[in-house]
């Protein structure tokens, strides 16, 4: 699908061989047969680990299905779970596998590739300011607090 291409590269149809299709860099005026790999253009890939507190949107997840602790407690929860991470003793889709209150826990909180207006804002802000590799402090949200890990 072209639109899904990374920043700068088009499909085109080949005049000479069958209108076979084509990616082109107009900035460098590159051209290849094969689909250029990488980042969607304007999209990020996160994951995240969500704690949940009895003030969300929906105050229920696949490990509880009712969750009554308060938002200083999921903070400082957060907060404990971002340390192990930090100290590199667990890494955050390990953690999120066994501890994230999103049902994108099942996939080591991989939420896949997403552009704007696709997320709650606080998200979305966060998500976008971050570089590859990089993790965010806590981020709060109308479910819950999150910390996020940009990987693509
Ligand atoms: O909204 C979701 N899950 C909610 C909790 C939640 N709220 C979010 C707000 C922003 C980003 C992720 C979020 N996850 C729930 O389980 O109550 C999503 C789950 C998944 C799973 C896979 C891919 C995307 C998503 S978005």
């Amino acid at each position: 699908m072209a639109d899904d291409l990374p920043e700068g590269w088009e499909i085109r149809y080949s005049k000479t061989h069958n209108g076979q299709p084509y990616y082109y860099k107009m900035a460098s005026k590159e051209s290849r047969w094969d689909k250029p790999e990488g980042p969607p253009a304007g999209k990020v890939r996160c994951s995240h680990l969500l704690v949940k507190h009895r003030d969300s949107r929906r105050p229920a997840s696949w490990k509880d299905d009712r969750i009554t602790r308060t938002k200083d407690d999921a903070l400082q929860i957060l907060k404990g779970h971002r340390a192990k991470i930090v100290a590199g003793d667990v890494t955050l889709g390990d953690l999120a596998s066994t501890e994230s209150d999103c049902s994108s826990a099942h996939k080591k909180g991989d939420l896949g590739f997403f552009g704007r207006n696709q997320m709650q804002k606080p998200f979305e802000e966060a998500s976008f300011k971050l570089e590859v590799g990089q993790m965010s402090d806590p981020v709060f949200t109308d479910s819950g607090i999150h910390i996020i890990l940009r990987t693509a």
